[in-house]
């Protein structure tokens, strides 16, 4: 439903590529997140999308209609696009009912839909409210119903949880995806959270410096990441070298990239190395461990708390990350 060619967009007389030779392609009905810290690109990206920006070069398909190209720029209120900020922006000086019909055409039966997608985001009889009297979930759960009120057919998010604290945060999120997908919307959401992108995404496309990493389902991102920036992106990675990796007894490969969630304690696996517990802390949910193998020391948690202080500690080769 969206083809991006080799878009680019350059500022300051191309001093700045937010985006940098673009190319990928989404699904109908899909959720995908794009990532990558600030700076990478992401808003800019979004915003070729809707049609706010015009690219400097390449071309955008939408729903099979050509809607940026050399020669084609399609306005960005035909684009039927939703989009749903950081800030809400909703208007002040309007009602909840006056925020959610105000794009809808004349033509349908406003009330009606207004109604129907209040009830989507649960704040019926919130009508006649306005937003500074309604808490911070609440105008982003408007903002969605202003978005998704004219049946768009790509919905795009931009960090639309940073201004909430972290207990509504989760609990918005959540609930906004299920709404999401109920509504059967492609959606492109952008965060530089991880964790979230991981929890409501089916596809995920990674960005660094306006360029597109990677593209794929959560777990091959997880598992199998390109490039060891994606790896960490998406949990701490070691690097495992010399005589570190020769304590593991693994000395085929002179480097070795693991998840730190991977390393486990006297447990069988394929490599072990004897540890010294140094030091344990207890931090809630988890315990951290101070560990000494051989000369290096490696904090590490772990929801157990281990006897004495010799362990033995090790991973499987499959838990080993390969990058291209
Ligand atoms: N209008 C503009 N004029 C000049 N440079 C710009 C403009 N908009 C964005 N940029 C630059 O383009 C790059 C990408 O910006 P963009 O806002 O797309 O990144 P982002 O990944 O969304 O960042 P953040 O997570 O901080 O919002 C940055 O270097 C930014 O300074």
């Amino acid at each position: 439903m969206l083809k991006v060619t080799s878009v680019t967009k350059s500022f300051d007389g191309d001093k700045t590529f937010a985006v940098d030779s673009v190319s990928f392609q989404l699904e109908k009905g899909k959720n995908y997140a794009v990532v990558g810290e600030s700076g990478s690109g992401k808003t800019t990206l979004t915003r070729l999308i809707a049609g706010l920006e015009k690219p400097s070069s390449g071309e955008i398909e939408l729903n099979e209609e050509l809607v940026n190209s050399d020669t084609s720029f399609i306005a960005p209120e035909k684009r039927k696009v939703g989009m749903v900020f950081q800030d809400y922006a909703l208007f002040p000086h309007l009602s909840v009912f006056e925020n959610i019909a105000y794009g809808l055409d004349k033509g349908l039966h406003k009330n009606d839909r207004v109604t129907e997608v209040l009830g989507l985001v649960g704040l019926q009889g919130f009508e006649k409210r306005y937003p500074h009297q309604l808490s911070g979930g609440q105008q982003q759960r408007v903002a969605l119903a202003r978005a998704i009120a004219p049946k768009p057919s790509l919905l795009i998010l931009d960090e639309p949880f940073s201004n909430l604290d972290a207990s509504l945060r989760n609990e918005l999120r959540n609930e906004l995806f299920s709404i999401i997908k109920k509504a059967n919307t492609t959606t492109i959401f952008v965060t530089h959270d991880t964790e979230d992108a991981l929890a409501v995404a089916d596809e995920v496309l990674v960005l660094r410096n306006g360029k597109l990493l990677q593209k794929g389902d959560t777990k091959s991102l997880y598992y199998q990441p390109a490039t060891e920036y994606v790896a960490s992106l998406f949990g701490e990675v070691l690097c495992l070298e010399n005589a570190l990796l020769k304590q593991f007894g693994c000395s085929e490969q002179n480097k070795v990239y693991i998840r730190k969630e991977s390393l486990k304690i006297n447990q069988s696996v394929d490599f072990t190395a004897k540890a010294t517990v140094l030091n344990k802390k207890f931090m809630g949910a988890n315990y951290e461990l101070e560990l000494q193998i051989g000369e290096n020391t490696l904090l590490l948690k772990k929801n157990q708390l281990f006897e004495g202080t010799a362990v033995s500690i090790g991973f499987d080769k499959a838990a080993t990350l390969e990058f291209n």
